[in-house]
């Protein structure tokens, strides 16, 4: 297969972990015959230092032209006090937007062998498997006005949804629980807010068309409290831009830190851009010990979703999972008895178990 894949780095430690995934998809590239063609451009910060805009022209292009785009991540305190059409994340949000990119999937899984910094019982963490559905392209990120009136001292930002972009996220969201446990949890606000009683209609009006779906609605501030007491509760979560946003950084509590947990940020026609949750995280920028699995299971998904891909996607979650059983982590995780390792160390370790596994089937196949 021969795919062309846009890297975007962007800022801080996204300069680093988009190395990881590259040289991860060069050893599936080799190991599975494909042939990866990559294209680097800048966005964010870096693209402020050096065209005066965090999402110039050429990087909308080329990422239109692209069979697929993995991003790193944007943002640092370089730029924080710039006005705010010069912030490395209007880059983020210009590209997700341009793109169309409306359904960003968070998957969660609860890893065996690591400390949680959670209260709960190992087993319940690392049993927990759910999958968020974030609607990406709508709501208070792009409502207008969003503004400062008064002299800056009154503010206004815009919760603004069409039903159409409200549909579109939930048939995501029925579709999702459909090919997993069949549940899914819509979450909202629709006891305040106007936008969520009319996400909370759509979504019963839906449900007809989907009657193996076992659906429910929760409140999100119940939802933010159920997702650590109770994770197993959960197979999809289906809801907005901004609370999306907030649950999956919280539900990374689940999986040890949030620098595993990876994204899928889709288009209705399959085209995707890749990217871990985690920001820039200025704090370990720079220092080479940024924990690659959540860029790197991002490129998993890639290969899953936008290239089809599944055995290919299969082998690297797999060596990610085996790596980590064998105790090798990076500082942000807690591992009993584990060996400390930093970004190149850890990325090298899930590509020799990428190519061993190749190679242990290719002798198996030789013989029989
Ligand atoms: N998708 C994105 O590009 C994205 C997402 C979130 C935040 N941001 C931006 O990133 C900047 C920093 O934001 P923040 O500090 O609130 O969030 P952050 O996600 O960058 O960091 C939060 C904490 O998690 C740690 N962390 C995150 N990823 C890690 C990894 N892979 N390995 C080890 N530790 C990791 C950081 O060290 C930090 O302590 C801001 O400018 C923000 O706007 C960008
Ligand atoms: C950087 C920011 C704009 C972005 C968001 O809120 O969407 C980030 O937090 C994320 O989760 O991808
Ligand atoms: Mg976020």
């Amino acid at each position: 297969m021969k795919k062309r894949i846009v890297l975007l780095p962007g800022d801080g430690i996204g300069k680093e972990v988009i190395h990881s995934a590259k040289d991860v998809l060069q050893a599936i590239a080799e190991e599975y015959n494909h042939s990866f063609c990559f294209e680097t451009h800048e966005i964010g910060g870096a693209a402020i230092d050096l065209y005066g805009t965090p999402l110039p022209e050429t990087t909308v292009d080329a990422c239109k032209q692209a069979d697929a785009v993995l991003l790193g991540a944007v943002g640092g305190p370089k730029w924080d006090n710039n006005p705010s059409h010069l912030r490395p994340e209007k880059g983020l949000l210009g590209i997700r937007k341009a793109l169309d990119l409306f359904a960003n999937l968070r998957p969660i899984k609860g890893f065996k062998n690591l400390l949680h910094a959670s209260p709960l019982k190992e087993e319940v963490v690392s049993g927990s498997d759910l999958l968020i559905v974030r609607e990406l392209t709508g709501g208070l990120y792009f409502g207008t006005p969003s503004e400062r009136r008064d002299n800056g001292n009154t503010v206004v930002d815009t919760l603004s949804y069409t039903r159409k972009e409200i549909e579109r996220i939930v048939d995501k969201g029925f579709q999702a629980a459909q090919q997993r446990r069949g549940h899914l949890t819509s979450v909202d606000k629709a006891n305040v807010l106007e936008s969520s009683k009319l996400w909370r209609e759509v979504v019963e009006e839906k449900k007809a068309q989907y009657p193996d779906v076992a659906v429910e609605h929760v409140l999100v501030d119940a939802a933010a409290m159920k997702l650590i007491t109770n994770p197993t509760h959960f197979d999809v979560i289906v809801t907005e831009n901004l609370f999306g946003d907030i649950l999956s950084d919280e539900a990374s509590v689940l999986t040890g830190s949030l620098g595993m947990l990876p994204s899928a940020s889709l288009r209705e026609d399959g085209l995707g851009l890749y990217e871990p949750v985690h920001g820039s995280a200025p704090d370990i920028a720079g220092k080479g010990v940024a924990n690659p699995v959540a860029m790197i299971l991002s490129a998993a998904l890639m290969l899953r979703y936008s290239f089809q891909l599944e055995d290919e996607a299969k082998v690297i979650e797999d060596a990610v999972q085996s790596i980590l059983d064998t105790g090798f982590h990076t500082g942000d995780l807690q591992v009993a008895n584990g060996r400390l390792v930093g970004t190149a160390e850890m990325t090298k370790l899930i590509v020799d178990y990428i190519k061993s596994q190749n190679a242990s089937k290719c002798i198996a196949s030789c013989y029989y």
